[in-house]
C-alpha cells in the first residue's frame, strides 16, 4: 500500500527549506539563562519572572542584557556590560551540559535523510555556540550552515529578520523564497523575526510563556514530537511516535 499522500493543511504553502532556532528550540538552554539571572537578581532582592524572560529570550546578548538591567530596575547598580561579565563564568559551567529538546534529533535526522535543506539561525554568539553544542557535534553537522548572533551579516538581532534572511541566502540553491521556508522558534522575538523575514513559523513555546505571545506564529505545537511534516508538504515520518 502506498504511503499516505502529503496532506498539506489549507493555507500552508509547500515548504522546501527549514531554518531552526537553537536555544530553547533544539537545545534545552533557556533554563540556564533563567537560573543565572535569578541568582544575580537575588543579590538585589528581586525576583525574575516570565514576562521579563519573554522580552529577553532570542535576542542578542547585549540587547537582552539591556532589557534585563533596565526592566529589573538595577541599571544604576549594574550595567548591561557588567551583567554579561558577571553571568559569564556561571554560563560557561552550564552550557557544556546542554541537552537536546524532545524531538529535535528525530526531526533533524528525518529532514536530512529526506534531503530537505536545513540550517540554524541563532542569537547565540560563537563562543557560547561552541560550548552548547560540543556534545552534539554529529547531529549539528547535518545542518547545511549555521548563522550565529555575531555573524557580520546579522546587523540587528531578533526580532529583526537579519539572521533568517542571511540563513535563507546561504543555502546551496539560495537565496530561497521566504514563502518556501519554515522556521521553528521558541521565543516571541524569534517568531516576529521569522514573520518579518516573510517566512512561515512554527512556535514551540515554553508552557510558562503567556499565551498572548502565541498570536503571531502560523502554528503552535507543544513539542517537536508533535510536528507533522506532511501538514507543510514535507515528507511524513515513517515511525508512529
Ligand atoms: O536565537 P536563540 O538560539 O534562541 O538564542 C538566543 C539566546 O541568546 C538566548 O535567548
Ligand atoms: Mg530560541
Amino acid at each position: 500500500m502506498s504511503p499516505p499522500a502529503a496532506v498539506a493543511v489549507a493555507g500552508r504553502g509547500t515548504i522546501t527549506h527549514v531554518i531552526f532556532d537553537m536555544d530553547g528550540l533544539l537545545l534545552d538552554t533557556e533554563k540556564f539563562y533563567t537560573e543565572v539571572q535569578e541568582i544575580i537578581l537575588a543579590r538585589y532582592n528581586k525576583t525574575f519572572d516570565w514576562s521579563l524572560k519573554a522580552k529577553m529570550m532570542g535576542r542578542k546578548a547585549i540587547e537582552a542584557a539591556r532589557i534585563f538591567v533596565e526592566e529589573s530596575g538595577i541599571s544604576d547598580s549594574l550595567s548591561a556590560e557588567d551583567f554579561l561579565i558577571e553571568r559569564e563564568s556561571m554560563l560557561q559551567d552550564l552550557f557544556p551540559t546542554s541537552e537536546l529538546m524532545p524531538g529535535a534529533s528525530r526531526l533533524i535526522k528525518h529532514l536530512h535523510a529526506r534531503n530537505i535543506p536545513i540550517c540554524i539561525a541563532t542569537g547565540t554568539h560563537t563562543r557560547h555556540f561552541d560550548l552548547k553544542t560540543q556534545r552534539h557535534k554529529e547531529l549539528f553537522s547535518l545542518m547545511h550552515h549555521i548563522v550565529r548572533g555575531d555573524d557580520p551579516e546579522v546587523k540587528q538581532g531578533k526580532p529583526a529578520p537579519d539572521g533568517f534572511l542571511a540563513a535563507a541566502r546561504r543555502f546551496k540553491d539560495g537565496p530561497v523564497d521566504p514563502q518556501e521556508v519554515l522556521v521553528f522558534e521558541d521565543a516571541p522575538s524569534g517568531v516576529l523575526a521569522a514573520k518579518n523575514a516573510g517566512m512561515n513559523v512554527v512556535m514551540v513555546p515554553d508552557p510558562r510563556l503567556d499565551i498572548s505571545h502565541q498570536e503571531v506564529a502560523d502554528q503552535i505545537i507543544t513539542s517537536l514530537l508533535d510536528f507533522k511534516p506532511e501538514e507543510w508538504g514535507l515528507p511524513p515520518f515513517e515511525d508512529s511516535n
